[in-house]
C-alpha cells in the first residue's frame, strides 16, 4: 500500500489510519515535537507570553495533537414514548382511552455511533483538513479534539496534546472557531476585538497593552480596512462573510493559541475568499500553530494547501494521510477518476459512495 495510513475506500471498515503504531512515531520524527515541548505542556499561558507585544503573534509553544480511536456514541430517547407528552397527544388524537400503554420495542432508547474509532495526528506548522459529506461527523470530531465531549457519556478514545491528556492548560491554548458566528451584530470589528481583549487577557496587562494586542491581531488578519464597520446580520448590512469569519478567528487569536480548530471556516464564502482565508490559516500555521479545520468542499487550490487530510464517511475514516498522496493511494487500490478532477471532489464522491 503506497499510503501507509490510507483507509479502505468502501468506508465499511474503519481503518486505523495513522494509528499510534503505524504512522505516528514515524511522522513524529519529522517534526520538532519532542520532550522539550512536552515540558512546556503544563505551563499556563502566563503574563510573560504577552510581554513582547510586537512578537505576540510570532511565538506560541508548539502543540502536537494525537487522537487515538476516538469514538462517539449517541443515545437517543424516543420522543413518542407512551408516557411522554407526544405519546399523550397522539393517543388523544387517535381517541385511545387507554391510560396505560405498554412500551413498544421501537420505543426503547436507540444508540447511534457518530464516530467510529478515528485516529490521527496534527502537527505544529501544519494544516490538517477534515473532509466529508454533510453529517459525516466532522463537527463531532472537532468537538472531541477540542475536549468539548470530555465527560460526556458516549465519548471514548484518547486525545493527547504533546503526549499528555487534555488538561485545562492545554484547553486554554486551544482556540475553537465554531461553524456559526457568535458575534454581536451591532458592534464594529474594532469594538468587538478590543472589548474581548480587555475581558480575556490577563489583568497584569495594562489597558494600553490589551488594546495593542487587539490591534496586532486585527492587522494579522487583514481587518484594518473594516475595523470601523459593524458586524451586521441578515437585517443590518455589515462586514462581508469572509471578514466576519476573520473576526471570529481573530477573536480566538487574542489568546495566541497553539492549537486552532475551525469548523467549516469557509462555508458561505466564494472560492477566492475561501482561498484567501486558507492563506491566512497557512501563515498562522507557519508561525508554529497547529491548525485543524473541517471543510465541506474545498477547491483544488485550497486542497493543495492542506498538509494532511482526514476523510470521513458516515463517521468512519476513509483516508488519513498527506493530501498530496490521496489520489495515488486510491489509484493503487483501484479507485481513479475517469477524468482529471479536483482531488477534494473525488474524495467526497468516494465518501458518498459514488
Ligand atoms: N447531539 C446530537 N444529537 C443528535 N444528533 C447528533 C448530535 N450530534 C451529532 N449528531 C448527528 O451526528 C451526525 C454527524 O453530525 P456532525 O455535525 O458532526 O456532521 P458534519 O459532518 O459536521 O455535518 P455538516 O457538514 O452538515 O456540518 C449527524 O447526523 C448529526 O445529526
Amino acid at each position: 500500500m503506497p499510503a501507509p495510513f490510507g483507509g479502505t475506500p468502501s468506508g465499511s471498515e474503519t481503518a486505523k489510519n495513522g494509528s499510534d503504531s503505524s504512522n505516528g512515531p514515524d511522522r513524529s520524527k519529522d517534526h520538532n515535537t519532542n520532550n522539550t515541548t512536552n515540558n512546556n505542556d503544563n505551563n499556563n499561558i502566563g503574563p510573560r507570553d504577552f510581554r513582547g507585544l510586537p512578537s505576540l503573534m510570532s511565538f506560541c509553544s508548539p502543540l502536537t495533537l494525537k487522537f487515538i480511536d476516538v469514538t462517539y456514541r449517541l443515545k437517543s430517547e424516543n420522543k413518542n414514548r407512551p408516557d411522554g407528552c407526544c405519546g399523550n397527544i397522539s393517543r388523544r388524537m387517535l381517541g385511545s382511552n387507554s391510560s396505560v400503554a405498554s412500551p413498544r420495542p421501537s420505543d426503547q432508547p436507540t444508540e447511534r455511533t457518530i464516530l467510529h474509532g478515528i485516529t490521527g495526528m496534527a502537527f505544529p506548522g501544519e494544516i490538517l483538513a477534515v473532509l466529508g459529506p454533510s453529517g459525516s461527523g466532522k463537527s463531532t470530531l472537532l468537538n472531541a479534539l477540542a475536549g468539548r465531549l470530555q465527560g460526556q457519556g458516549g465519548s471514548t478514545g484518547t486525545v493527547l496534546a504533546n503526549g499528555k491528556r487534555l488538561t485545562k492548560s492545554v484547553l486554554r491554548k486551544t482556540g475553537f472557531v465554531t461553524q456559526d458566528d457568535v458575534l454581536c451584530p451591532h458592534l464594529t470589528v474594532r469594538e468587538i476585538l478590543v472589548f474581548c481583549s480587555l475581558l480575556r487577557l490577563p489583568t497584569v496587562l495594562s489597558r494600553k497593552e490589551k488594546v495593542s494586542v487587539a490591534e496586532s491581531v486585527m492587522s494579522e488578519l487583514g481587518l484594518d480596512k473594516c475595523q470601523n464597520t459593524i458586524i451586521g446580520n441578515s437585517f443590518i448590512r455589515g462586514v462581508s462573510g469572509g471578514e466576519r469569519k476573520r473576526v471570529s478567528i481573530a477573536h480566538e487569536l487574542l489568546l495566541n493559541p497553539s492549537l486552532l480548530i475551525l469548523d467549516e471556516p469557509t462555508s458561505g464564502l466564494d472560492s477566492t475568499a475561501a482561498h484567501r482565508l486558507l492563506l491566512t490559516l497557512g501563515s498562522l500555521a507557519q508561525k508554529g500553530k497547529t491548525v485543524v479545520t473541517s471543510i465541506h468542499q474545498p477547491s483544488s487550490r485550497v486542497y493543495q494547501m492542506f498538509d494532511s487530510v482526514l476523510v470521513l464517511s458516515e463517521g468512519k475514516c476513509l483516508y488519513y494521510g498527506k493530501g498530496s498522496d490521496a489520489m495515488s493511494y486510491f489509484a493503487a487500490i483501484g479507485y481513479s477518476p475517469s477524468f482529471p478532477m479536483n482531488p477534494a471532489d473525488f474524495l467526497l464522491d468516494l465518501a458518498n459512495g459514488m
